[in-house]
């Protein structure tokens, strides 16, 4: 027989087996959606027990319809054939026949776990392993790996090689795709690491990093639904971009319980996407900081009331600028927060008033309660108040960082004369343009260094909770929609995550882990990143220190990734041999795939270089079906972005910092040699060099940048 009847045959009864589980499916989406239709219909009931259930059936049958619907393509994708005789199907979600028989285990399932995890060396009780691929319902290849072929039976085909190469060469798509079906072991063990403590995984370009991360995250998700469900995961990437390309993975995933935040984003009302220099970014990520930013706390506010002069029943009583001054001290020592004591300092005021009106004998001085209430009701009293001890709010403060003679202040035998000068300017724009990514790390710090005036008490959000029972909502689809928005609403400023993903570790600067660490005290962690990618160019020592601290003294369990899957071979030699010039000993991963194809270097004039990138992108996009990224140094992006203006939307406009974690078909990359300007810069162009899979362009006006 030849093979392709041989494989012809393999699909064929592969397909059959998927053709059960896709009428079990359409079975089971039938009785979800008849599951909300009869909860709807227990309204009619009208009794308090009945409406609750009616709102918990109709929650949860939606919900399982969503998931049956999430889950649909591609749903069977591993088979396999054990050592008992036994054969399990591996897929997206678990799926039973109407005996109970399990027809696909989830992948996350410890039965599953062999499939991943089973070598030739170790076959963990498997004979053979075999992939699955499908588009919609239709079986379309399969794929064998013979485990254990002393175990076979006589009559066991095994077929085909490489549908992991087969799965690395497709396009790529604006987000990134879930790696369910070819999860490799050294990935699994990362993945399946224990739900507790702190994973760490480290790994080159393209080994997965970011891939396992939220494939942990998903099976964290499915092993202890309550716990991480429950609490919520956070995962935090470097950039809006990044974010938005990880976005596609978790709900395909079918898990909906996740936030994606980047660190620009982390607290709320802020969603930053400036940046700073490298510079600028290492002064505003130091830990030196916090003390910078305690002192300008304590500050007093510029332009106000620099006196207080108040006429009380004929006699003028009055507060110098240095008994403000000295009030203002006595109320705030070190450590107050400056919202939380803004009564004390009201008290000082009303204390040294009464002791001059006291000493003064003014005429007919009532009680103390009593001349209070009589100050508290003056207008220009009250006005002073709120100018001289106004409430906070952690923008307002940072701002005034924007003063240098302020800046020198508070920054005076913490940051050396020389970080003062290069912060100098680095606020100006705070105020018109909001704060850059490295603004929002501080803006937490003085959020926690200033305290949360008190708040009255707010009202619920939960609909169905009044103080005696239920309330009802005027119809049932606002409950329902009340119902699935009560299982994830979080305030706005959560922070009891029970597991928090940091992705891009390496650029997470020490304030930037002060700012993850408030919201993950209670949280086990994954931690993912590749220290020769960081652009941080302050101290790695400090760095180390504040990562330390966030992450107390939970377990530490360290997995290394060591294969590239992104990039080809000939696109990962020119991204190592930068590396290579300045960690010439850094271990690399090996890139799998090669497709033949070198990268280009293309040299231009000044005046030149908009057309020939232009005339670059528009090769790049007859080459490749995917994406392309244009990358550029950041101080030059409108510029290109203007270059490749009006060309289709696969073209992505990126700068190097924003490539981050970032995946396209083919890269043109402008101007290298003005990214690699320092170590941090090399490093950067690393990263800039290692986003793509098939084609890599690169174009300037210094030819001789690769040496
Ligand atoms: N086991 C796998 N099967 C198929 N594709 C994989 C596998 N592992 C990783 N990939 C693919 O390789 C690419 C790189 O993965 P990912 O972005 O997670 O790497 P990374 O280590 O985070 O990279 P970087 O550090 O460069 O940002 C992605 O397209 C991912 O889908």
């Amino acid at each position: 027989m030849s093979d392709t009847t041989i494989l012809e045959q393999e699909i064929a009864i592969e397909q059959q087996h998927v053709d059960r589980v896709y009428a079990r499916l359409a079975d089971l989406r039938r009785d979800a959606s008849r599951a909300e239709k009869e909860g709807y219909q227990l309204a009619g009931v009208g009794t308090f027990g009945a409406l609750v259930e009616r709102d918990a059936m109709v929650f949860h049958a939606a919900r399982r319809r969503h998931a049956l619907d999430a889950e649909h393509e591609g749903l069977v994708f591993g088979r396999l054939d054990l050592l008992t005789g036994a054969t399990h199907y591996v897929g997206r979600m678990g799926i039973r026949d109407d005996g109970s028989k399990p027809l696909v285990v989830d992948w996350r399932a410890p039965a599953a776990a062999a499939f991943y995890r089973a070598t030739p060396a170790e076959p963990l009780g498997v004979v053979r392993r075999r992939m699955i691929q499908s588009t919609r319902e239709r079986v379309t290849g399969v794929e064998d790996d013979l485990l254990d072929p002393e175990a076979a039976p006589e009559d066991m085909r095994v077929v085909g090689d490489g549908a992991l190469l087969a799965s690395l060469a497709k396009a790529t798509g604006r987000g990134m795709r879930d790696i369910v079906a070819t999860i490799q072991r050294e990935q699994d063990d990362a993945i399946r690491s224990p739900a507790g403590g702190v994973t760490i995984v480290t790994g080159g370009p393209g080994t997965g990093k970011t891939a396992v991360a939220l494939h942990r995250a998903a099976y964290l998700l499915y092993s202890d639904r309550s716990r991480f469900a429950g609490g919520g995961i956070l995962v935090v990437g470097p950039s809006g971009v990044f974010v938005e390309y990880i976005a596609t993975v978790l709900p395909s995933l079918g898990e909906e319980t996740a936030s994606l935040r980047s660190l620009g984003s982390l607290v709320p009302g802020w969603d930053a996407t400036r940046v700073d220099s490298g510079e600028v970014a290492a002064i505003k990520g130091s830990l030196r900081m916090r003390r910078v930013l305690e002192r300008a706390s304590h500050d007093a506010v510029p332009g106000a009331p620099t006196e207080l002069r108040l006429l009380y029943r004929g006699t003028l009583l009055r507060l110098t600028a240095a008994d403000l001054e000295r009030i203002r001290r006595a109320a705030l020592q070190r450590g107050a927060r400056r919202n939380e004591v803004r009564g004390h300092g009201f008290d000082r005021i009303f204390n040294d008033l009464w002791a001059q009106a006291r000493d003064a004998r003014v005429s007919g001085l009532p009680e103390k309660k009593e001349f209070e209430s009589e100050l508290a009701d003056r207008n220009d009293f009250r006005d002073f108040l709120k100018a001289w001890w106004p409430r906070f709010t952690p923008m307002r403060v940072l701002c005034w960082l924007a003063d240098p003679s302020r800046l020198r202040s508070y920054a005076n035998g913490v940051l050396s004369r020389d970080e003062i000068a290069t912060l100098q300017g680095s606020f100006d724009a705070l105020a018109t343009e909001g704060p850059t990514i490295s603004d929002v790390a501080l803006l937490d710090e003085l959020d926690e260094l200033l305290g949360r005036p008190r708040q009255a008490q707010k009202k619920s959000k939960n609909p169905f909770h009044v103080r005696d029972g239920i309330q009802e909502v005027s119809t049932f689809a606002d409950r329902q929609a009340a119902a699935r928005a009560q299982q994830v609403q979080r305030e706005d400023d959560y922070r009891d995550y029970a597991h928090v993903v940091v992705d891009e570790s390496q650029d997470v600067s020490p304030m930037q882990w002060r700012m993850i660490g408030r919201r993950g005290q209670y949280a086990s962690w994954t931690i993912v990143g590749d220290p020769a990618q960081t652009a941080w160019s302050g101290d790695p020592a400090e760095l180390d220190r504040a990562r330390e601290r966030a992450l107390g003294s939970r377990k530490r369990n360290a997995y290394a990734l060591t294969t590239n899957y992104r990039n080809s071979s000939e696109i990962f030699e020119v991204a190592a041999k930068v590396i290579r010039t300045i960690m010439p000993d850094l271990p690399l991963p090996s890139a799998v795939r090669s497709t033949g194809v070198a990268p280009v270097d293309v040299a231009a004039t000044v005046e030149g270089l908009p057309e020939t990138v232009r005339e670059l992108t528009e090769k790049q996009l007859a080459e490749v079906d995917g994406t392309i990224g244009v990358i550029m140094p950041v101080p030059r992006r409108d510029e290109v972005a203007g270059w490749v203006a009006g060309l289709p939307e696969r073209v992505q406009v990126v700068t190097a910092l924003e490539a981050k974690g970032m995946e396209y078909d083919a890269v043109v990359l402008v101007e290298p040699s003005q990214i690699a300007i320092d170590p941090a810069g090399v490093r950067t162009l690393y990263v800039a060099l290692s986003r793509a899979t098939q084609r890599l362009t690169t174009v300037g006006t210094n030819p001789g940048w690769l040496r």
